[in-house]
């Protein structure tokens, strides 16, 4: 049975945590007391099926099931996990708390989503303490690994383990605080950040948009994968983190920062704020510019995955440990095509027609390939002993469009395999819809002479296995077609039948 959420506050941040659970198979419900949430969560939740899934190169589960709840209780009872995301206002998330724990079941988790309050404010006069403790997320919470986590002492081992479970499950980096302090981690150093750009634009010395070109050309990029302290220890040259202090140590008693103060924000600076805002953004709509930023963060995410590093390092333990289907050839059933794929389409392999662009047909069949090898078993040590198969000649078709976040699956039919030579044919699917095919002639190699030879007698034995069951199955449709010669009459697809 899927497990099951409970979201108290569909907004910016409620519509997030609602769609990071929904697109990892769990069941959530929904309560919000305003009159335009079930609008904002379903379009949040569009734009996180465009963009979430195609963060992983494995299928993630089946989508869970959303509802609307116009009664608490009915939200939260029966509840693995609670999330409260209501607006930061202490006494409002006291009073829903107390409603919350009278009826939710005691082994949930409640967590809050509060950008600055300790959870010792927040369980103030709670039946049960323990169970509060604050979740906090980045925005967008679909795309964002980081949640800090910030427990009091009465929530336990067992409680803080299952938390880092479940975090993990839904594809986050939980961070533990040591002990509470006002605003967390990352919102501390986001508050001195923000409030030195106020001074700025306060002083006159820059505009938005020049505040946000010295972050995003510059350190903006450097943060996204390495933070603050590693970063510094570089800059500190050879002699790295002690050469850094040195060096920019006498600039901390200098009066570079106005952390201790903040400026009023009086009508004026509202005003040349959102003007300047407007100038700097306005050509855009949010619609817009939440779709541009998507966009831009599966981008940067996708290129750490491709350096396991950081946040894409995450992201390959998450495919390591959600990759469905059988481990080896004797646990699949050989009567039909091997599935050798399941994944969604990442954003940023769609192109300007709005659909996946066809160098990644080919990435995606190459990686349906290497998953067929490796059933054969062309794996590591196979490769380590010099030997491998080369693609000699390749035939894609594409047939239909797949859009970001189209979940994808791949099966494989062996039409061939003789000596040295194998011939693959691959087809692409989303649901019953024929998406592409692609035709592979692979040959057998030697890594050392770089020439042709014969395979080693398992990926014999395991293709003569599979050629043999695979010669019952019928020829598929569009095997052997040249460029430009249309199908045979009669074909059809699953989804004809
Ligand atoms: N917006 C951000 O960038 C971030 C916000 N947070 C935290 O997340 C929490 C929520 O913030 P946002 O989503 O930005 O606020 P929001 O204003 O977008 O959403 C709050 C939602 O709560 C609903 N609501 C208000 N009173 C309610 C009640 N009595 N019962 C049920 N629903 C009610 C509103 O209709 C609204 O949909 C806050 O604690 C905030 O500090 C955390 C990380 C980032
Ligand atoms: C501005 N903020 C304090 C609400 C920011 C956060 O809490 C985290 C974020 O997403 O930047």
């Amino acid at each position: 049975m899927a497990k099951r959420a409970a979201i108290v506050g569909g907004g910016v941040i409620g519509g997030g945590w609602a769609a990071r659970f929904l697109l990892m198979g769990w069941d959530v419900r929904l309560y919000d007391t305003g009159p335009d949430a079930r609008r904002r969560v379903e379009h949040m939740l569009e734009n996180a099926r465009a963009a979430m899934p195609g963060l992983w190169d494995v299928a993630l589960p089946e989508e869970g099931r959303l509802s609307f709840h116009d009664e608490l209780a009915e939200a939260v009872k029966g509840a693995d996990w609670i999330q409260e995301s209501l607006p930061e206002r202490l006494d409002l998330k006291r009073e829903v708390f107390a409603r919350i724990q009278a009826v939710c079941d005691e082994s949930a988790v409640i967590g809050s989503s509060t950008s600055g309050f300790r959870p010792s404010d927040l369980a103030e006069g709670a039946a049960r303490p323990g169970q509060i403790v604050v979740a906090h997320p980045f925005n967008p919470v679909y795309l964002l690994p980081l949640v800090e986590i910030v427990a009091p002492p009465e929530t336990g081992e067992a409680r803080l383990e299952l938390i880092r479970r479940r975090m993990r499950e839904i594809g986050c980096q939980p961070l533990f605080l040591r002990r509470e302090i006002d605003a967390h981690i990352a919102d501390r150093l986001l508050e001195a950040v923000w409030r030195e750009a106020l001074w700025l634009v306060s002083d006159g010395v820059a505009d938005t948009a020049e505040i946000d070109d010295a972050i995003r050309y510059g350190f903006g990029l450097r943060w996204a994968q390495m933070g603050l302290f590693e970063t510094y220890r570089i800059a500190g040259g050879e002699a790295g983190m002690r050469q850094f202090l040195t060096q920019f140590g006498p600039a901390l008693k200098w009066p570079w920062s106005k952390l201790t103060d903040v400026p009023e924000l009086t009508d004026e600076l509202v005003e040349t704020i959102a003007s300047q805002s407007d100038a700097q953004s306005g050509r855009h709509s949010i619609a817009d510019l939440e779709r541009i930023r998507d966009a831009n963060l599966v981008a940067i995410l996708r290129g750490l995955k491709t350096r396991d590093w950081g946040a894409g390092r995450l992201l390959n333990a998450g495919d390591r440990r959600m990759a469905q289907g059988p481990k080896s050839l004797e646990a699949m059933a050989l009567t039909g095509p091997l599935p050798t794929g399941a994944r969604a389409v990442p954003l940023d392999w769609t192109d300007y027609n709005g659909h996946m662009t066809e160098h990644r047909y080919l990435q995606a069949f190459g990686d349906a390939t290497d998953r067929f090898l490796r059933l054969i078993g062309v794996d590591e040590d196979y490769l380590a002993g010099g030997q491998s198969f080369f693609t000699a000649e390749t035939h894609i078709r594409h047939l239909g469009e797949a859009r970001a976040g189209a979940r994808l699956t791949i099966d494989t039919q062996l039409l061939m395999a003789e000596g040295r030579k194998a011939q693959v044919f691959h087809r692409m699917w989303e649901d019953a819809r024929l998406v592409a095919t692609a035709e592979h002639m692979l040959v057998h190699v030697d890594l050392e002479s770089r020439r042709a030879a014969a395979p080693g007698a398992k990926v014999q034995d395991c293709l003569a296995k599979i050629a043999k069951a695979h010669a019952h199955l019928p020829r598929p449709e569009g095997a052997g077609a040249a460029v430009g010669r249309k199908p045979d009459r009669g074909a059809k697809d699953k989804a004809e039948g």
